[in-house]
């Protein structure tokens, strides 16, 4: 069995790049986790009081966490590097560090987003730039909000990987007490859920904005699953995945936290803010507000009909009014429920 690893790179010290180091480096006392901080003062701030205060409050690191501002020392000698940056600024992340990463490193991708203009999700960009290979490209993904998992309140999640022996190895480098994570291959299932639920949860919170009830909420969560089903199938992905942690289970829990900030951006727009507002009132990424109009193209490469989706994108881009959405989905033709 390969050993665990000693040294691992977390690119990216928001709130689920710094927590997800928390839960490796107390998964292995041994392992010397690294978080990269675009910001000095943040990486500072770990070092000496082991808190990242802006993004997770008093909550403390463990001991075998440290912190950098400069890249290239993050990633010196990681054999596993954890991506978890704004999905749109990836690309031009990963052209800055390449040349940092190990050739043989394993690539875990943290982020739930998908990229506008190329239609990639975040492990093709990392193919495409990088070169990594299947066996040692992966995603964690599942009901995972940072703030919840930093308390130490028990979740689970997915790890997945074309490579069952990679995914083995990743997930037991992030098995602390209160995070279990599931094994799975369907890399493409896994990612997809994780940034259609943030398209979703927008839905959910512009119903929530606009005071509707939970009938209204639970519609647009299951026929969310259907339509990200849909598109998942087209992809190669499976059905099953869509049922697990990363498919309904993240759907769940970002659709029903106040905590998800997608479903925060939803609440606001809902309420009739303008997107300059939302923007404004929000400090953190909302990923499903700039991934929308990419779901939303290569659902129409491949052939996929997603409503939800498209009602969002047509309302963020000031095309439909929030009091129109409800009309526009309700008007369609009558369909049967199934799937396909
Ligand atoms: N927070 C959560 O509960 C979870 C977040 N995710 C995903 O993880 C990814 C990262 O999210 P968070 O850490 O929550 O975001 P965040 O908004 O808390 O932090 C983003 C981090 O990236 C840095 N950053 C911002 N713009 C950047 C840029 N242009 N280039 C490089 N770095 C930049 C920020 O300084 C910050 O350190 C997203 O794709 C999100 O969907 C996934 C699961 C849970
Ligand atoms: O992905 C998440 C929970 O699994 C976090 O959701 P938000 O990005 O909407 O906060």
């Amino acid at each position: 069995m390969r050993r665990a690893p000693h040294r691992i790179a977390v690119m990216g010290s928001g709130s689920w790049g710094t927590t997800f180091a928390k839960v490796l480096a107390d998964a292995d006392a041994n392992a010397e986790v690294v978080l990269w901080a675009r910001r000095a003062e943040v990486a500072a701030e770990i070092n000496e009081q082991h808190t990242n205060a802006n993004y997770l409050g008093e909550i403390r690191l463990p001991g075998n966490v440290s912190a950098t501002d400069d890249p290239v020392a993050a990633l010196q000698g990681a054999e596993l590097v954890i991506l978890a940056v704004p999905a749109q600024s990836l690309r031009q992340q990963l052209g800055e560090w390449g040349q940092a990463i190990a050739a043989d490193a394993v690539v875990v991708s943290l982020m739930k987003g998908l990229e506008r203009g190329t239609d990639l999700r975040m492990t093709q960009v990392v193919a495409q730039v990088l070169g990594v290979s299947d066996d040692r490209l992966a995603v964690v993904s599942g009901p995972n909000l940072a703030k919840e998992i930093a308390r130490e309140e028990p979740t689970a999640s997915v790890v997945a990987c074309s490579s069952q022996e990679t995914a083995d190895w990743i997930a037991r480098s992030c098995t602390p007490a209160y995070f279990r994570p599931y094994t799975n291959t369907d890399l493409v299932g896994v990612e997809i859920g994780g940034i259609v639920k943030n398209v979703i949860a927008l839905a959910v919170g512009i119903c929530d904005g606009m005071g509707m009830g939970d009938n209204t909420k639970a519609t647009i969560i299951t026929r969310g699953l259907a339509e990200t089903t849909r598109l998942a199938l087209a992809l190669g992905g499976s059905a099953d995945t869509m049922a697990g942690l990363a498919g309904l289970g993240d759907l769940v829990a970002t659709c029903s936290s106040p905590l998800s900030r997608n479903r925060t951006a939803g609440r606001l727009i809902g309420e009739g803010n303008t997107l300059d507002q939302v923007a404004e009132k929000m400090t953190q990424v909302a990923e499903g507000i700039k991934s929308g109009s990419a779901v939303q193209d290569l659902a129409a490469t491949h052939g996929v009909e997603m409503p939800i989706t498209a009602a969002v994108v047509a309302v963020i881009d000031g095309r439909v009014g929030v009091k129109d959405m409800a009309r526009l989905l309700l008007e369609r033709e009558l369909k049967s429920e199934e799937i396909h």
